[in-house]
């Protein structure tokens, strides 16, 4: 059998709070390598959200946010939410890329954009929220469909609860229907 996960990926599963609502998200950590691309590709096809993810002590790493955002157009859904990342933020004095570059290449892409650091746990939190968030925005029509649902499978329950008392029922102390 195939292994899991396939080499190139690491794969975890977490629970986060967003607006009231407890979403359990799959994070997909694909390889940057080139000899992993041909299988990490495959896995942007069910991507609803992406980190595009840069490292600030590398200008070599902010170069290549280009050719991670073309396959990302080419290999993932069109719907697909998508966040630009400058990790390392904790590595000041190895700084390469200003915060302002981020910005910019963010603004052009039409992308949110964090500084973060996965060693001091800057903005980590914030990150994964606000992606999750962004996902659920998009996702809305379904969400909001799947709750007008549920709250009509709520409704009709309580009809037929309703109707199954004979009439009177709640004002009649008198009255049984079991
Ligand atoms: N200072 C600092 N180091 C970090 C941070 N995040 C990751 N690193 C270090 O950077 C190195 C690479 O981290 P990885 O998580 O393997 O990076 P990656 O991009 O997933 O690497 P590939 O999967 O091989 O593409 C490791 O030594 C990490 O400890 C951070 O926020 N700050």
């Amino acid at each position: 059998p195939s292994p899991f996960p396939p080499p190139g990926v690491d794969f975890k599963m977490k629970t986060i709070e967003v607006d009231g609502i407890k979403v359990r998200i799959q994070i997909w950590d694909t390889a940057g390598q080139e000899r992993y691309q041909t299988i990490t590709k495959q896995y942007y096809r069910r991507a609803q959200g992406i980190f595009l993810v840069y490292d600030i002590s590398s200008e070599r790493s902010y170069q290549h946010i280009m050719k991670w955002a073309s396959d990302v157009d080419e290999y993932a859904p069109d719907g697909v939410q998508k966040i630009l990342i400058g990790n390392k933020a904790d590595e000041e004095q190895k700084r390469q890329v200003g915060r302002e570059q981020g910005l910019q290449l963010a603004k052009e892409y039409g992308m949110d954009f964090y500084e973060t650091s996965a060693c001091t746990n800057v903005n980590i939190k914030e990150s994964f929220t606000r992606l999750t968030e962004l996902v659920l925005q998009a996702h809305r029509k379904e969400l909001d469909g799947l709750r007008a649902y549920a709250a009509g499978e709520l409704n009709l329950a309580e009809l037929e609860e309703e109707e199954g008392k004979p009439e009177g029922a709640e004002n009649s102390p008198k009255a049984c229907w079991c």
